[in-house]
């Protein structure tokens, strides 16, 4: 008998993370990143482009029913044989399923993909802040995750790691390292920031603070002990930059809220934006952070 779907989503999700991992080098190396811009500061590339698709056909033709959302939008699902992925993480699949989700239906799970989080980065020579996200949601919750890096350099000197966390079995693909104790350090953007964001990190005079690409990479510093909190305290980060963060950190043990401390919903009718921002936090009280952040400062945030 096959695995339950939420452990068969994960392990093609960790297999397809890769391979989408190994494009986004290539069109690196190849040199030409086909930039769009979508917005003011929110750069879309081939990468992103090639990515997604990969993600998208590989999921589709595995899960033909369930709700697959990616950040560039419609995909072709017609790709080359070298970009669908058949295989599935085999090592993920001795783990046992939670009894919670043993028994969930396809109608039941939203995958939310950010084929390549840290588009700014990535173009700008930043690479280690690129990640490749897949979310795994189950009704409102995000419930699993997988963090591609493909630029992290392995200590044999091969490129790319994993981590991927489920909710009721851990983490894995890394390992988790406590914040240093005796300082506090703030890890937050370095393209997206504003003066409302500026006043929530006043709210903290005495951090340390580190400013990186990517929801993904972010939440990395707190799994890896680089960061205590990742503060951003304006719109603009979507469901697909937070739901596989999300996972992997709650997994953890750690918490991601908007700013004022309620988890996003991660539906298939939700509004794709976090207007309320984001807060997380590992080994911390999370409500007492939220609660430093003045009233006024999160009220504003998202209210226009
Ligand atoms: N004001 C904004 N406009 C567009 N995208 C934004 C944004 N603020 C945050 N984001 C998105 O949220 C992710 C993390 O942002 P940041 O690195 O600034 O913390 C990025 O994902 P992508 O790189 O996948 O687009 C980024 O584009
Ligand atoms: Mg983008
Ligand atoms: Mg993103
Ligand atoms: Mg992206």
């Amino acid at each position: 008998m096959s695995a339950p779907i939420i452990m068969r989503l994960m392990a093609s999700s960790i297999s397809t993370a890769k391979r989408a991992g190994v494009i986004i080098r290539d069109v690196l190396k190849k040199g030409d990143l086909g930039i769009v811009d979508k917005g003011h500061n929110d750069p879309q590339t081939e990468a992103d482009r090639s990515a997604q698709q990969c993600i998208i056909a590989s999921l589709t033709k595995k899960f033909p029913t369930v709700k697959i959302i990616g950040e560039e939008g419609c995909s072709d699902l017609n790709v080359c044989d070298d970009w669908l992925v058949t295989e599935q993480d085999e090592s993920f699949l001795q783990h046992n399923c939670p009894a919670e989700w043993q028994d969930a239906k396809p109608e039941d799970f939203v995958i939310w993909v950010d084929p390549l989080d840290g588009t700014a980065e990535y173009t700008q020579g930043f690479v280690e802040h690129v990640t490749v996200l897949i979310g795994i949601a189950v009704k409102d919750a995000a419930v699993g995750g997988i963090i591609h890096q493909p630029f992290y350099k392995q200590p044999d000197g091969e490129l790319g790691r994993t981590i991927w966390g489920l909710k009721g079995v851990g983490t894995g693909g890394f390992t988790p390292k406590a914040a240093p104790a005796g300082k506090f350090i703030i890890t937050t953007t370095r393209s997206h920031s504003n003066a409302l964001h500026q006043q929530a990190l006043n709210a903290f005079p005495s951090a340390e603070v580190i400013k990186v690409g990517g929801a993904g990479f972010k939440v990395l510093q707190l799994l890896e002990g680089k960061a205590h909190a990742y503060v951003f305290a304006t719109p603009g980060c979507k469901k697909w930059d937070t739901c596989a963060p999300e996972a992997v950190l709650e997994a953890q043990g750690g918490t991601l809220t908007n700013i004022n401390g309620e988890h996003y919903a991660y539906n298939a009718d939700v509004e794709h934006v976090n207007k309320k921002g984001v807060l997380a936090s590992l080994g911390q009280n999370h409500s007492d952070l939220v609660e430093k952040i003045p009233a006024e400062v999160r009220q504003a945030v998202g209210a226009k």
